[in-house]
């Protein structure tokens, strides 16, 4: 049996204090200038902290869980592209052709396509993974998005595949998505969870004019005055409200990956969206997310704030699909991998005839402070 939404909110703990402390010990011993590997020793520590131990394991699965939905909202001219694009980029996803898969390739991970809401045209495409809960949202700028039974369903099932695919060995969870009139769903969400003006988190998603982007604005605008009118404002109603079917999916995603005391690596404003979702329901869950990349749509450079630390990369995407958090995969294995691979000052200490230069790694060596001993993890050394 699935959990409940509430049973998932409840199997989050929190990151270990005391691994990321042994983490940040073990750094300050390892053979370099202490603090010299910079952002890879932040995420490196933080990846003691989600498993709970140091040195933190390395992942070798990650795994990309690409969720699929259609938007009632596209009714009000928000995007460009007609809405059969979901459901044809669906089918690409699973045919390997779209973005995500070449970069997918590239770095070993598996793709793993959940349709929650398309309208899907034809019959469903070999490989997509069917949990469709309804046949797109309603329209949020004239009423709830979903029901709140529809969104605890979407969570429910994205927990479900993310909970599936770690019983089969995957250590990584890195989040997706396709569905066209999602970035607008994601300014409300965005708008909503961080108090932010409508002008300042909606950008132009696929590639919308100037024009219609400012109608953008104004359609997210309308649909936050109308949930705020209703009054309930708990995360799972606003979710329900304002967000789309793959967002209540990735929450589920995000809750199973945190309890299952894995990193979620989170990818741009649609994914973030949903993160600071997931975050609001369980706050504790921040702790297991990374955030790969900085959206270049307007709301991405608010995520990393809110996640407490900047993003891994910053290369100017602006697509979604998972293709900037995947590209953070290697970043994630390498900071664990230097935690357990890499040897110690002192090994090199025991051993200065490894190093180049008679008596010169003797005396760089005696000048950095003491090892302080004791409380670092051991890797392999
Ligand atoms: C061909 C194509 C491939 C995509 N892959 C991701 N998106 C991205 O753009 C869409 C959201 O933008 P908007 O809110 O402006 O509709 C989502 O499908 C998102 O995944 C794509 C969009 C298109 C057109
Ligand atoms: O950053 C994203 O998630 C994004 C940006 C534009 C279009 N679709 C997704």
């Amino acid at each position: 049996m699935t959990p409940t939404v509430e049973e998932l909110v409840e199997q989050v703990r929190p990151v270990d204090r005391t691994a990321y402390a042994q983490a940040r010990e073990r750094h300050a011993g390892l053979a370099k200038p202490p603090g010299s590997l910079g952002r890879l020793e932040d995420l490196g520590a933080r990846l003691a902290a989600i498993a709970h131990r140091c040195p933190p394991p390395v992942p070798s699965s990650p795994a990309l869980v690409v969720a699929a939905a259609d938007h009632g909202v596209h009714a009000q001219g928000v995007s460009d592209w007609p809405q059969e694009v979901t459901a044809a980029m669906v089918a690409t996803v699973v045919s390997g052709g779209a973005a995500v898969n070449a970069i997918a390739r590239t770095v070993g991970a598996q793709v793993v396509v959940v349709d929650v809401g398309t309208l899907r045209l034809g019959p469903v495409p070999d490989g997509v993974r069917d949990e469709r809960v309804r046949s797109a949202t309603r329209d949020l700028a004239v009423e709830p998005a979903m029901t709140l039974d529809e969104c605890r369903t979407a969570i429910r099932a994205g927990a479900r595949v993310a909970a599936e695919l770690i019983d089969g060995g995957t250590d990584l969870l890195v989040t997706g998505e396709v569905g066209i009139g999602n970035t607008t769903a994601s300014a409300a969400l965005f708008a909503a969870f961080t108090g932010a003006d409508p002008a300042d988190v909606t950008g132009k998603g696929a590639n919308l004019d100037d024009g219609r982007t400012a109608h953008k604005v104004d359609v997210v605008r309308t649909a936050l005055a109308r949930h705020a009118a209703a009054g309930r404002s708990g995360p799972l109603e606003t979710l329900a409200s304002l967000g789309g079917l793959e967002h209540a999916a990735l929450v589920g995603v995000m809750l199973a990956g945190a309890a299952a005391r894995i990193p979620v690596v989170v990818d741009g404003v649609v994914t973030g969206a949903a993160a600071l979702a997931a975050v609001a329901l369980a706050p504790e869950v921040a702790g297991y997310l990374v955030a790969g990349h900085t959206s270049a749509e307007p709301g991405g450079r608010r995520l990393p704030d809110r996640l407490g630390e900047p993003a891994l990369l910053d290369l100017s995407l602006r697509l979604g699909e998972g293709t900037g958090a995947l590209l953070a995969v290697p970043l994630v294995q390498a900071a664990a991998r230097v935690l357990t691979d890499m040897a110690t000052l002192a090994d090199v200490t025991r051993a200065p005839s490894t190093l180049p230069g008679p008596g010169a790694v003797d005396a760089a060596i005696a000048a950095p402070a003491p090892l302080r001993g004791g409380e670092a993890c051991r890797g392999r050394s």
